[in-house]
């Protein structure tokens, strides 16, 4: 089922959705009338390399932007040199409104919550079922980051050659939420990414996890060879060496062979997720059997209070008491912990 996101089966993923249609708006100053679209690919220290049609281009922002960042998944309009010739660099000078946000944390270098990819239909959350173990809370903590951000989620868990998923797909049964098992062997038959593909297609997904779980492993295995994040030579989207910064990238899937291709959105050192502005009628949202049942609550109801309409609701008989467990622990995966 689909909550969130547009239509999966746009024609072009490359250029993404547009809902608000490609004419600019009215307080757009008339110079920028001729823009050219664009998708942001990754975002380097104010260097912003997008694509545009099937170019890669080097961009900055305009300074008629202001402190409006551009981030990984958003569409740009772009003026000045849209060659993609080397030392050439283009200006952005719309961003698109977006349609869905994956925010992080802030962390010590950086004490605001921000955006950290835009526009993904869908968002992967990679576990390993051992070596590192599963952390459901952390789990729980990206799944309420997905609900309120307006990205499906879904569970990726790898090395099951090491450890059965047998107990954390029963944790997450009632959630419903889509999920793939990987092993080492079928990693290396490459049926690992087949599947993992299928999950894929024709959208954009962000992909996080902890380190050591294979998520580079997996990305590897899913975008072609000359695609993937370099991890010293000169990488192959930015044309750029090997630096300390570890910004989202946007990697293409292939296309043909029935498949329509899509994007894989790199995360690295994204390790947690802003979760201090989530509102739970956004997360509501996400069990549509339970919130009708929010009706009847007290006014800022936080539903894990006595006076909480869900518990009658789920008493009648309206919606699986496992769901109303489900959706209270999410809720209070908010609260930040030691390790979280
Ligand atoms: N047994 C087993 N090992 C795997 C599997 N997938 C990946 N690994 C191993 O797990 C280790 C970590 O994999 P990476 O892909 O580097 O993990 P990562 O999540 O990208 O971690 P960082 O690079 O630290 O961010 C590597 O030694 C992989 O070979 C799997 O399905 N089974
Ligand atoms: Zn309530």
């Amino acid at each position: 089922m689909r909550r969130y996101g547009k239509n999966p089966d746009e024609d072009d993923i490359r250029v993404r959705p547009n809902t608000k249609g490609n004419r600019p708006r009215t307080h757009t100053r008339p110079k920028h009338e001729d823009a050219s679209w664009g998708m942001v690919l990754t975002v380097d220290r104010g260097r912003i390399t997008c694509l545009v049609e099937d170019r890669t281009i080097m961009a900055m922002k305009a300074r008629e932007l202001g402190r409006k960042a551009a981030v990984v998944g958003d569409r740009v309009a772009l003026v000045g040199d849209l060659s993609g010739k080397k030392d050439t660099l283009a200006r952005i000078v719309r961003i698109e409104e977006r349609g869905s946000v994956l925010r992080r944390t802030a962390d010590d270098d950086d004490p605001y919550e921000r955006v950290v990819v835009a526009n993904a239909d869908q968002l992967a959350i990679v576990t390993a079922l051992a070596d590192p173990e599963p952390r459901p809370r952390m789990i729980d903590r990206c799944l309420v980051a997905a609900y309120d951000g307006g990205l499906e989620p879904l569970l990726v868990l790898t090395k099951s050659d090491l450890a059965s998923a047998d107990k954390l797909l029963e944790t997450y049964r009632p959630l419903g939420v889509p999920y793939v098992v990987t092993s080492r062997d079928e990693l290396y038959e490459g049926r690992a990414a087949d599947r993992v593909r299928d999950l894929l297609d024709g959208r954009v997904t962000a992909f996080v996890g902890h380190s050591g779980v294979g998520k580079t492993t997996l990305v590897n295995a899913l975008v072609a060879q000359d695609r993937q994040r370099s991890t010293g030579h000169v990488n192959a989207v930015t044309g750029r060496g090997r630096h300390t910064t570890v910004s989202a990238l946007a990697l293409p899937l292939p296309e043909g062979g029935g498949r329509r291709g899509g994007w894989v959105v790199d995360t690295p050192g994204v390790r947690s997720f802003g979760l201090h502005h989530v509102e739970p009628s956004r997360v509501i949202k996400a069990f549509p059997d339970l919130e009708p049942g929010t009706e009847n609550c007290p006014r800022g109801c936080t539903h894990d209070e006595p006076e909480c309409a869900l518990d009658a609701w789920v008493e009648e008989g309206h919606a699986d008491p496992a769901r109303l467990y489900s959706l209270r622990r999410l809720l209070a995966s908010r609260e930040r912990r030691e390790g979280d």
